[in-house]
């Protein structure tokens, strides 16, 4: 019996402890960057995913960086990850689309619409195409042109709103008005005519969502998906209505773009909303949070905005780009408030060839990481950087914003709704403090879990100023 065991156990010992060999130290032509590759299969995954009741970067990356350097190794959700706080590598990175390292998200994309993710960046048009459309929607030239008014109406329409109320929850109420404006540009989405309430059914879904979307019926993405879909049915059989709205122009396009169809739209639709409610609606929370314990920054901003109705020729007029462009002490607000709040926990990569840095090597097929927090919230570059001082933004040089200021990426391959976001925010705090004052009812809690939080919630009240 023994005879037969023993050779048998010997070799599964053998084979396990070369796997786990393997793991720990996976194959690389050169040196590979320190660090863990932390337990077989979760790697260091549950680390990363730990919450901290803190603003600053997450305690997983700040102790590694400490442990092994601005670049180290880790691995997340079964992969080998390489993660950078290295300000001159991470701009070469951003340089490198399509020749070094590609985008990740494709990825994710490319595993709900059970394809390959490598014919889908095959696609070399996607990207660009993904890119134009959104710019040609929510970028400098259609805000200016129509999208500035339509905001200026509905965050008024939303604030006298919340004025109304004993109290609101300033996440979830910033979160629905974000929604409802943005799902309303994509596709016509009308938020009051709706039965369902499906800004909750997504930010209920949210969490972990690009990686393990499942699409049962009765869940919240479940209920999302079938709205989106439903909404290009109908236009799809009646081509003759027209909303003038994105939907609209990628039914055009769908004629001529193969990659264009129904399943790539539908998701790609949901990708936006999402991609634009939560992270303006946390960065706007934290930005509310952060203006209401500081009074002398109340004082600045009604200032400046108070000026601004002054000096407008017509007082019935509305908010103008030319005001938008003139708001410098809220623009200093608004870059404080990204840097704070840091809500992209990563910038992913995959790298298409082995690459070189600092004397190791992030071998081909690797993901890899940039973590803006890292970088905005660096004492040697921001001095106090958890403080909340957006009179800082007068003395930083372009030259240390561009490499240490991060929110929406860099280059070429940067947020394509980057402008629409500060607008957004500067439309809000120009209403804001021009016609409420904030009473604080609750105070709220910041959690990253990497992703930006609020505990159980921060509630104010908002009443009108005048009458
Ligand atoms: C505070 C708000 C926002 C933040 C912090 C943010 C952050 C980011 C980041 C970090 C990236 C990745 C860049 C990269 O991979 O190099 C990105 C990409 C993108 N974002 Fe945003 N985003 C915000 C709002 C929005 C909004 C409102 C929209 C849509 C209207 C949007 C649409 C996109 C798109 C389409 C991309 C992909 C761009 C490309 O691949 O060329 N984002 N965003």
């Amino acid at each position: 019996m023994w005879s037969v065991w023993l050779p048998v156990a010997s070799l599964l010992i053998v084979i396990a402890t070369h796997w786990l060999y393997r793991w720990r130290n996976p194959k690389c032509s050169g040196k590979l960057p320190p660090g863990s590759m932390g337990f077989p299969l979760i790697g260091e995954t549950l680390g990363f995913l730990a919450s901290s009741k803190s603003i600053d970067t997450p305690t997983f990356i700040k102790n590694r960086m400490k442990k092994y350097g601005q670049i180290f190794r880790t691995s997340l959700a079964g992969r080998p990850v390489v993660v950078s706080s290295d300000p001159e590598f991470n701009c070469y990175v951003f340089q490198q689309e399509g020749k070094l390292v590609e985008r990740w998200y494709m990825d994710s994309f490319a595993k709900i619409l059970h394809q390959d993710a490598a014919r889908i960046n095959a696609h070399k048009n996607v990207h660009k195409y993904l890119r134009n459309v959104v710019l040609g929607h929510f970028g400098p030239e259609a805000l200016k042109d129509k999208m500035l008014s339509q905001l200026e109406d509905a965050i008024n329409k939303r604030l006298h709103g919340w004025s109304k109320l004993p109290s609101l929850e300033v996440k979830s109420s910033t979160s629905a008005m974000i929604f409802d404006f943005t799902a309303k540009q994509l596709f016509s989405f009308q938020a009051d005519k709706s039965k369902e309430d499906i800004c909750e059914s997504f930010t209920n879904f949210l969490q972990g969502l690009m990686s393990f979307p499942i699409n049962i019926p009765g869940t919240a993405y479940h209920r999302s998906i079938s709205i989106i879909t439903s909404e290009l049915e109908e236009r799809k059989s009646n081509p003759e209505i027209r909303k003038g709205d994105f939907l609209d122009q990628i039914l055009a396009d769908m004629k001529t773009e193969t990659f264009l169809t129904d399943n790539f739209v539908i998701y790609m639709m949901f990708g936006l909303l999402l991609a634009s409610f939560e992270t303006i609606s946390s960065t706007l929370t934290l930005a509310i949070m952060l203006i209401n314990e500081n009074p002398k920054v109340i004082r600045e901003l009604t200032e400046e905005h108070e000026a601004i109705l002054k000096n407008r020729e017509d007082v019935n007029s509305g908010f103008t780009w030319k005001e938008y462009k003139s708001m410098t002490f809220t623009h200093n607000v608004i870059n404080e408030s990204l840097r704070l709040a840091s809500v992209a926990p990563g910038i992913l990569r995959r790298t298409l060839q082995d690459i070189q840095v600092n004397g190791y090597t992030i071998p081909k097929g690797w993901a890899l990481m940039v973590v803006p927090a890292a970088l905005q919230l660096n004492p040697s570059t921001y001095e106090d950087p958890l403080t909340f001082n957006p009179w800082r933004w007068q003395n930083i040089s372009a030259n240390v914003s561009a490499k240490n200021f991060i929110p929406f990426g860099a280059g070429m391959t940067s947020c394509a709704g980057a402008e629409f976001s500060k607008v957004l925010m500067g439309v809000f705090f120009h209403i804001l403090v021009t016609k409420y004052r904030m009473t604080t009812i609750k105070e709220g809690e910041v959690i990253r879990s990497p992703a930006l939080g609020f505990g159980d919630g921060f509630h104010i009240q908002l009443s009108a100023k005048h009458g």
